[in-house]
């Protein structure tokens, strides 16, 4: 029965896969079992071909079987070992299409987090928190599963890699998956370690435990559904069960960063991130669907990263080594970069594609609107690597208004950058043709509130005095509707927003005149090269006008509401602070 053997498992691989009730894992054979003989992997040795069995394998056919041993502790699996790009559907430009099965986005009520002593002290808990929590046993169960899943498979895959730029800073991850799409997303997302970073590489920090389309057992406690995502922050580890969409690897790794860094007094943040030829770094915070990843891939500029950074005492940096772009009706024209980064080695999730002309049609929604694309930060032509760079100067919060009532542009002072970051506001239309016509108001603190783990309070602080620090000004920017709210005015047009984030970038909109808008106090610039001005108080472009006063009271009243839960709370140390965020909400 012995095929292949490796005599070290210098790896720890069998290590991370022996369950809970046996010392070790299964036998692990690297490389491909199809390609017999030849080196699966650069970064792996060749997969031996058949050969003699080594004595401890010899010996589990001369002893009686003790407890211990089972058929599955018998069995071989294959590990694929930090794989480089390789796959059988190929799109026309070389990229891996794939499906993730019957979840196409995130599964935020079926996330739990293991709630020990230092957890329930430390993590933020209750209402309005993404923290739901389950015990360590039931986290042991679910783990058990994984790991007998894993192992149960002839091959899984296992990357090793690391997270955030910043040397001092960095973090080690182990991902285990069933499917070879997920070891080729982590792969382009995660940091990619240097041959000799690999032999060095030593025990993970964390690891991941992807079983993939393996569903938990609905009959195990705090589960409601045949998916979860559990991280138990003790044990340094996550377990996926029944979801095969990717993001969830990478938002699950997130979480973990935004509990490990505020420990390092490193804020965590929810961002894309540039640089002007000249360093000047801007952020670009925002909700799912704002444009992160659309502004901070900016042609002039060199790009950070796109969703996930760190601000420390010594810059900011990213936290991931790839980018996953939204490609709903992405166009050559509009986001040159992206279309450009879809190649051999970029994963596709979800999108459709002609079987015969191998053609994407990046408008076609009918798996999902959530299409994506995961490529390596260096398929963009301007990537800044390392990716790591100075303080930044701008700090701009994206919020796509669906309601239309929000100025293209206004200049925040710091109580309300802070009022706006906590607010995390964003208004999207849910589904796709029919249905829901009203836009659909979501408010998520730090504009990520599914991926922090203490109160909101903490990384508002942190920003605060970090901008502070650094004399950042704060900026809010709509990327949504003009003219009127969904379905009577149009999304603002991306070389329009692409013209404001210019402006910014230049210090142009620190010398312009501005007035103040009503009801949310709001400094709109007069005048923006390149921007029609009549667009810049959204008042002129609704018709209506008795419409927009309407819509923009009906706003203001949901941002005052879902404020109403911070208003008992303390930002930092000063309470003049306080005092001023609390007042620099809209006035109804
Ligand atoms: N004015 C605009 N500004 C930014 N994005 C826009 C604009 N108009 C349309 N879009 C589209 O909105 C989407 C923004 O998504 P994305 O950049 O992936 O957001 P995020 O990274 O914040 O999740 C992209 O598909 C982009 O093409
Ligand atoms: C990957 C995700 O983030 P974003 O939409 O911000 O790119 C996600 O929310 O699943
Ligand atoms: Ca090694
Ligand atoms: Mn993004």
């Amino acid at each position: 029965m012995v095929l292949y053997y490796m005599q070290t498992d210098t790896d720890g691989c069998s290590a991370s896969l022996a369950s809970l009730t046996r010392e070790t894992g299964p036998k692990v054979v690297r490389g491909d079992p199809a390609r017999k003989g030849e080196a699966a992997a650069k970064t792996a040795p060749a997969a031996a071909p058949p050969a003699p069995q080594p004595h401890h394998h010899h010996h589990h056919h001369h002893v009686a079987p003790t407890i211990s041993v089972s058929d599955s502790s018998l069995k071989f699996t294959h590990v694929l070992y930090n794989l480089s790009p390789g796959g059988s559907f190929i799109t026309a430009t070389g990229a891996l299409a794939t499906l993730s099965g019957a979840k196409t986005g995130r599964s935020p009520r079926d996330k739990r987090i293991v709630k020990d002593e230092a957890a329930a002290q430390e993590l933020w808990w209750g209402k309005g928190s993404p923290n739901i929590e389950m015990d360590e046993h039931t986290f042991l169960t679910n783990r058990e599963r994984a790991v007998d899943y894993l192992n149960s498979l002839d091959k899984v895959f296992v990357n090793d890699q690391f997270l955030n730029w910043d040397p001092e800073n960095r973090i080690k991850v182990r991902i285990i998956s069933a499917r070879a799409y997920h070891s080729l997303f982590m792969h382009n997302m995660c940091i990619r370690p240097t041959e000799e970073e690999l032999e060095s590489f030593g025990t993970p920090d964390f690891t991941i435990y992807n079983a993939g389309k393996f569903p938990c057992n609905r009959y195990t406690h705090y589960m409601t559904s045949s998916t979860s995502v559990d991280i138990n922050l003790g044990r340094r580890e996550m377990v996926i069960l029944g979801t095969q969409y990717a993001g969830e690897m990478k938002k699950g790794l997130f979480g973990v960063m935004h509990y490990l860094m505020p420990k390092r007094r490193i804020l965590s943040l929810h961002s894309g991130c540039n640089m002007g030829r000249d360093g000047d770094v801007a952020l670009f915070f925002g909700l799912s669907g704002t444009g992160k990843t659309t502004l901070s891939t900016d042609h002039n500029r060199l790009l950070i990263g796109d969703d996930e950074h760190c601000w420390s005492d010594n810059g900011v940096s990213n936290i991931e080594g790839g980018c996953y772009a939204k490609c709903i009706d992405l166009s050559r024209e509009k986001e040159p970069d992206i279309w450009n980064a879809i190649k051999f080695g970029t994963v596709l999730e979800n999108v459709v594609f002609d079987e015969h002309t191998r053609e994407v049609d990046y408008t076609d929604k009918s798996v999902t609107e959530n299409t994506r694309a995961a490529y390596p930060i260096e398929y963009i032509p301007n990537a800044k690597i390392p990716c790591v760079g100075p303080h930044p100067k701008n700090v701009i919060l994206l919020a796509c208004d669906a309601f239309g009532v929000l100025p293209p542009v206004s200049k925040l002072n710091l109580a309300q950058t802070m009022y706006h970051f906590i607010s995390g506001y964003t208004a999207l239309v849910a589904g796709t043709e029919d249905g829901i016509k009203e836009p659909q108001a979501t408010f998520s603190a730090c504009f990520g509130a599914a991926f922090i783990m203490l109160h909101p309070t903490k990384y508002a602080a942190m920003l605060a005095e970090k901008m502070q620090t650094y004399g950042a000004t704060g900026w809010l920017v709509n990327t949504g509707w003009s003219g009127g709210r969904y379905g009577v005015g149009k999304r603002i047009k991306l070389p329009y927003t692409r013209k404001i984030i210019d402006a910014i970038h230049s210090g142009e909109l620190l010398t312009a005149n501005y007035q103040k808008t009503e009801v949310f106090g709001l400094e709109i610039p007069t005048a923006i090269e390149g921007v029609p001005s009549e667009i810049l108080d959204p008042i002129n472009t609704w018709t209506d006008k008795a419409a927009y006063k309407e819509t923009l009271l009906k706003l203001a009243g949901l941002f005052g509401k879902n404020f109403e839960v911070f208003a008992s709370y303390k930002i930092g140390e000063d309470s003049t602070l306080t005092e001023e965020i609390l007042a620099a909400g809209p006035k109804v």
